[in-house]
């Protein structure tokens, strides 16, 4: 199975996934000053207020925020999106101690972490599954977070992580609305990628916000206790450097709303 370590890591998923070495891999690497501003790329609009979350997971590879996207409640939209996109779920990618952990690099530069939330087109795709190998399938919003001061929200989530420390673990996680993780500014860039995780289907309409949340050292510590490995495991392996580096950009133009 695929990881983040020497063996099974990022270097070696093409062996499984051949899409790996695509022309549209995610992430990359965005120059602010070669992304074209686009007058016609309007703001993009999020309605989280009904949204309704479920559970929080320890999927091996990163802890999820699943949602019941039964109906159009939650959704992106507007900016390169030509209808609404349904939240599904939301992860967090991180490094290691005093290290990089973000997957999009601005100018060469990491972030501390990387909020990815996913979405995907309901008005032409029947399930997730469909959507999730079609061109125009999903649409992941990706939000930089850099250490500072405490976030005042992020607490709901690293308060429950020790309930999801080992792979395979779950918990009820209600009522949360991931509005309250969004920065003050939406400014974003845009382009066409893919999921940065294996099955790394070419599928992903991404939207990087140009401003980070500050989140502190102490409150990413706390993802750095879960686990990349099952409870009855004898290795405990730490969850941290879950990460993707930068592929080739291979051509493709990256957008900036303004
Ligand atoms: N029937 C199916 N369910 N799920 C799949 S693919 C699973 C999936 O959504 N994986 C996924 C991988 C990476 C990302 S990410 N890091 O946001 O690019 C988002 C999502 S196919
Ligand atoms: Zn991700």
């Amino acid at each position: 199975h695929w990881g983040y370590g020497k063996e099974d890591g990022p270097s070696s998923w093409y062996r499984n996934y051949p899409v790996a070495e695509g022309n549209r891999q995610s992430p990359i690497d965005i120059v602010p000053n070669e992304a074209s501003h686009d007058r016609d790329l309007g703001p993009i609009m999020t309605n989280y207020d009904h949204c309704t979350s479920i559970n929080i997971s320890n999927n091996g590879h990163s802890v999820v925020v699943e949602f019941n996207d039964s109906d159009d409640r939650s959704v992106i939209k507007g900016g390169p999106l030509d209808n609404p996109y349904r939240l599904k779920q939301f992860h967090f990618h991180w490094g290691g101690k005093g290290h990089e952990g973000s997957e999009h690099t601005v100018s060469g530069e990491g972030f501390a972490s990387e909020l990815h939330l996913v979405h995907w087109n309901a008005v032409k795709y029947k399930t997730y599954g469909e959507a999730s190998t079609a061109p125009d399938g999903l649409a992941v919003l990706g939000i930089f977070l850099e250490t500072g001061d405490d976030h005042r929200w992020l607490h709901m989530i690293t308060d429950v992580l020790y309930m999801v420390k080992y792979k395979g673990s779950i918990t009820d996680f209600k009522g949360f609305n991931p509005n309250c993780l969004l920065p003050s500014s939406l400014h974003y860039w845009t382009y066409l990628g893919s999921l940065t995780t294996p099955p790394l289907h070419e599928s992903v309409i991404w939207i990087i916000l140009k401003e980070p949340i500050e989140v502190s050292e102490k409150q990413l510590g706390m993802f750095r206790m879960l686990l990349f490995t099952e409870e009855d495991d004898d290795q405990k392996m730490r969850m941290e450097n879950n990460f993707r580096p930068p592929q080739p950009i291979k051509g493709r133009r990256v957008r900036s709303s303004n």
